[in-house]
């Protein structure tokens, strides 16, 4: 195909793609989000208003068309900009990523919240984030408003904030993600209750920011040039000059609040899943199980996946199974979010290391002591592991597992950027977006070299996946695949 012919092929998908949302849109009389307005992320999606336009953006036929428009835009701009241009871009990515730090430890989404849509000058937001800043403890250097203003310009490039007028910056819609619902008043009075609000992907970010960001960093020098006399298993090691996993090191004394928000961070990478939900009956017929039927949550964190799933399927019990220093602190991380749970042992807590053999037997409050559980889920968990680890972890579910027990594994699966055979196509054949959905899908790839970074795993293809089942003694029997996003709910039985 002529390339000017496959271009326009790119734009005819966008202008398809956008007739499909505006269909669904006008069908229910709102109009499209604005990227002028912040979007405040919550935990939890069952407050949205069937209807609105928040809640219509994960549907279906929305996530599917916006997916194909953000593919092809990227594929489109590619095609079209100075190669040196895109170089820059990829080079400066990390410009972008320390300008979002600054953003979210400036605490300037939660100012700009307050001073509403005509925005702050830097000369006040300056003020306004030191005043916030001292609360910790006196500020050794001042925020200089020219400085503020250029790193709020790089970001208003990129549609984090707005520029109003010269100099004057308001919150866009990216830039509520970021805001942890908290007043400024309330950080004032105390800057670590800031990641109690509601949102938590303000604290995710920390983390984001500070071990990610220093690993990824000598992740190229790790790789191919290290330090002579050193071996460390992975970026993160090698940065941190230390042989502890990530996991030991977050449960240091010293990272107490670390390891808390990581807990609670998980509750909100839930927004990755695309318009997909471990509640759905297509995921796994939860229906169809017996009354009291065990789910054994391993590497289960705080229990966000087993709280969506006991909400749901009221005659489900559920063991949340992680390291003892994460199980301590699961309920002071709950506050009295989901007391009755907990309080009504529908949902119990249990220290497992996921290497060593499962219990015999399963106490189980109001039932009395099971022997199999009907299902083990391992969320997020995989992916944090080398291959070798993780048939570990299988083969001790897999000696667990009674005959009809399944094993449901929720993590990215990670598309070829080929047309995989063995694989469901992400488009259809005849169509001019690259196999794996380009820029569209690029988070999972993003999960990917973060595992392999921090924690020395990785995303896998569905080939690896299945491979390292099948030395497990499982097999893949059904992959749900979330719509626009890598993530996917496997099940795996025993062979
Ligand atoms: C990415 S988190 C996922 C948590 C949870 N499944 C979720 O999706 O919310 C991975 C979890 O594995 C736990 N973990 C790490 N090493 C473990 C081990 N050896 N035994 C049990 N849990 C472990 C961590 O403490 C952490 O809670």
């Amino acid at each position: 195909m002529a390339t000017l012919t496959h271009l326009r092929a790119l734009h005819a998908t966008i202008g398809s793609a956008l007739d499909d949302i505006e269909r669904v849109y006008n069908g229910h009389n709102v109009d499209f989000p604005s990227p002028d307005v912040p979007v405040m992320l919550k935990d939890s999606d069952a407050d949205l208003t069937p209807g609105s336009a928040e809640a219509l953006l994960k549907t279906d036929e929305v996530v599917k068309a916006s997916s194909y428009i953000i593919a092809a835009c990227g594929q489109l701009s590619t095609a079209v900009q100075n190669p040196f241009f895109a170089l820059m871009e990829g080079v400066s990515g990390s410009q972008v990523a320390a300008a979002i730090q600054i953003l979210e430890a400036s605490h300037a989404p939660e100012i700009l919240r307050v001073a509403g849509p005509d925005g702050l000058h830097v000369d006040e937001l300056a003020r306004k984030i030191d005043e916030l800043r001292a609360a910790k403890g006196p500020v050794s250097r001042p925020l200089e408003p020219w400085r503020l203003g250029h790193i709020l310009r790089l970001l208003a490039a990129h549609q984090w904030v707005r520029e109003v007028s010269p100099d004057v910056f308001a919150a866009s819609r990216l830039t509520g993600i970021l805001d942890s619902g908290t007043t400024p008043e309330q950080i004032r009075e105390n800057p670590q209750s800031k990641y109690d609000g509601p949102n938590g992907m303000a604290g995710l970010m920390l983390i984001c920011a500070d071990e990610m960001y220093r690993s990824i960093g000598c992740f190229p020098e790790w790789l191919l040039s290290p330090r002579e006399g050193t071996n460390y298993a992975s970026p993160f090691n090698y940065a941190y000059q230390t042989d502890e996993t990530f996991y030991a090191w977050l449960e240091r004394p010293e990272h107490a609040s670390r390891l808390k928000l990581m807990g609670r961070g998980m509750k909100t990478v839930r927004v990755a899943e695309g318009s997909g939900s471990v509640t759905d009956e297509s995921v796994f017929p939860w229906n169809t199980l017996p009354a009291d039927s065990l789910i054994v949550d391993v590497g289960g964190g705080i229990g966000s996946v087993s709280i969506q799933l006991a909400e749901a399927y009221s005659h489900l019990r559920f063991i949340v199974q992680d390291r003892q220093k994460t199980v301590a602190i699961a309920l002071t991380v709950w506050g009295a979010d989901h007391k009755e749970l907990f309080d009504s042992g529908r949902v119990s807590l249990q220290p497992q290391d996921f290497f060593a053999a499962q219990p015999t037997s399963y106490e189980v409050p109001g039932v009395g002591r099971v022997d199999k559980p009907a299902v083990f889920v391992l969320a997020r968990v995989m992916h944090n592991w080398g291959d070798e680890d993780c048939k570990k972890i299988l083969s001790q579910l897999r000696a667990a597992a009674g005959p009809s027990t399944k094993l449901i594994v929720i993590d990215q699966i990670l598309p070829l950027a080929c047309r995989d055979e063995s694989d469901v196509a992400l488009v259809p054949a005849d169509s001019p977006l690259l196999p794996n959905l380009g820029k569209a899908y690029a988070s999972g790839y993003y999960f990917d070299i973060s595992m392999m970074v921090s924690l020395g795993g990785k995303e896998r293809t569905l080939r690896e996946f299945s491979e390292i089942s099948r030395a497990s003694g499982w097999q893949i029997s059904n992959v749900v695949r979330a719509t626009g996003s890598c993530w996917a709910y496997t099940t795996l039985s025993p062979v």
